[in-house]
């Protein structure tokens, strides 16, 4: 039997070596299923052939960079790097995926969840349904509505060169804003890593010492390409459990471009940084990457 030592928030541990934990190190980094497993099995059977008994997880990470960067692109060992360099910060990751609706938030999220193990995730969509049950229509109506049709449901119309879509957009998410506050700082308070994705996820509507902290890191997701937004929404009606009326977007789908651009202009007002999301794994590369250097740094890892 080899016993691998780690240790995790500070706290040492031993455990026995599982081909199961270190395929999926693996497969976060983007290597298929069968070739992480097998890798895996080299691994063992290689320390087995050699009669090691003990063995630290840093010392499992260099044979893993080596055998990766002698058999697999350079991408695949860097990857592996990335989440092993967020995993080991001693801060939690609190990430911010924000878009406007049918952008692919949600999708992103998930797959960042999974390429860095972090468990939490949570939409504001979820936050704003909470507040719904607790604030009534006639407290606040604007949050009874989608966000791009908040503006049906403001009590006030905004003035005339306003622009009507915008004023309801950004009611509903200064309202649900303070409901992602809450999270983020019970997410602090228990120092857990989460995962906050949505289209209230807007730069300049959280409050400025919490984005100030550099294990706060919002992403804005955009599509530049109108024709490819669109057929988001009918990929994700096609999903089997999706309820929601492809009609209600299409019948609406120019107000949620306007969402989509204000977004990215206050994106680039906020120095938040955007991505078209066209491609899965080049949004998510530029993400881990942006981690990498904003909260995966030196001074971040663990010192002890
Ligand atoms: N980068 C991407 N490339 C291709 N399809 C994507 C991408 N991101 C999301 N999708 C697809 O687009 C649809 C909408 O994505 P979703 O995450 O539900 O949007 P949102 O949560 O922003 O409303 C889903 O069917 C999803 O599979
Ligand atoms: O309010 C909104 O813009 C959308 C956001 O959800 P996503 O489209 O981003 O999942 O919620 P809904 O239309 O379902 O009420």
């Amino acid at each position: 039997m080899i016993i691998v030592r780690g240790s995790v928030n500070r706290k040492e541990y031993t455990s026995r070596f599982s081909k199961g934990i270190l395929s999926r190190s693996l497969i976060r980094s983007e290597l298929s299923p069968d070739k992480a497993y097998e890798f895996a099995s080299r691994i063992e059977e290689d320390l087995k052939n050699k009669g090691v008994t003990e063995i630290t997880t840093d010392e499992i990470a260099d044979i893993v960079v080596k055998l990766l960067d002698e058999e697999e692109e350079k991408s695949v060992s860097e990857r592996y790097l990335n989440w092993r360099k967020v995993r080991e910060a001693k801060d939690p990751l609190i990430i911010l995926i924000g878009g406007a609706s049918g952008v692919g938030t949600s999708s992103m999220a998930f797959e960042i969840s999974n390429r860095l193990g972090i468990k939490t995730m949570i939409s504001t969509d979820m936050i704003r349904e909470v507040m719904r049950k607790i604030v009534s229509e006639d407290l606040s109506p604007v949050i009874h509505e989608s966000s791009f049709l908040a503006y049906r449901s403001m009590k006030v119309a905004p003035p005339p060169e306003f622009d009507f879509v915008l004023a309801g957009f950004k009611d509903q998410v200064a309202t649900v804003s303070v409901g992602v506050e809450a999270v983020i700082e019970r997410a602090l308070k228990e120092g857990i890593s989460i995962i906050i994705e949505g289209v209230h996820i807007v730069p300049g509507f959280i409050r400025k010492e919490l984005m100030e902290k550099d294990n706060i890191v919002m992403f804005t997701l955009t599509l530049s390409d109108e024709e490819m937004h669109k057929n988001r929404f009918y990929s994700r009606c096609g999903d089997i459990w999706n309820n929601r009326p492809l009609e209600k977007y299409m019948g609406n789908f120019e107000a949620i471009r306007k969402t989509n651009a204000y977004l990215e202009d206050q994106a680039r007002k906020e120095g938040t940084p955007i991505i078209d999301n066209i491609d899965v794994i080049t949004t998510v590369d530029f993400i881990i990457e942006t981690l990498t250097e904003t909260y995966g740094g030196m001074k971040h890892v663990r010192k002890d």
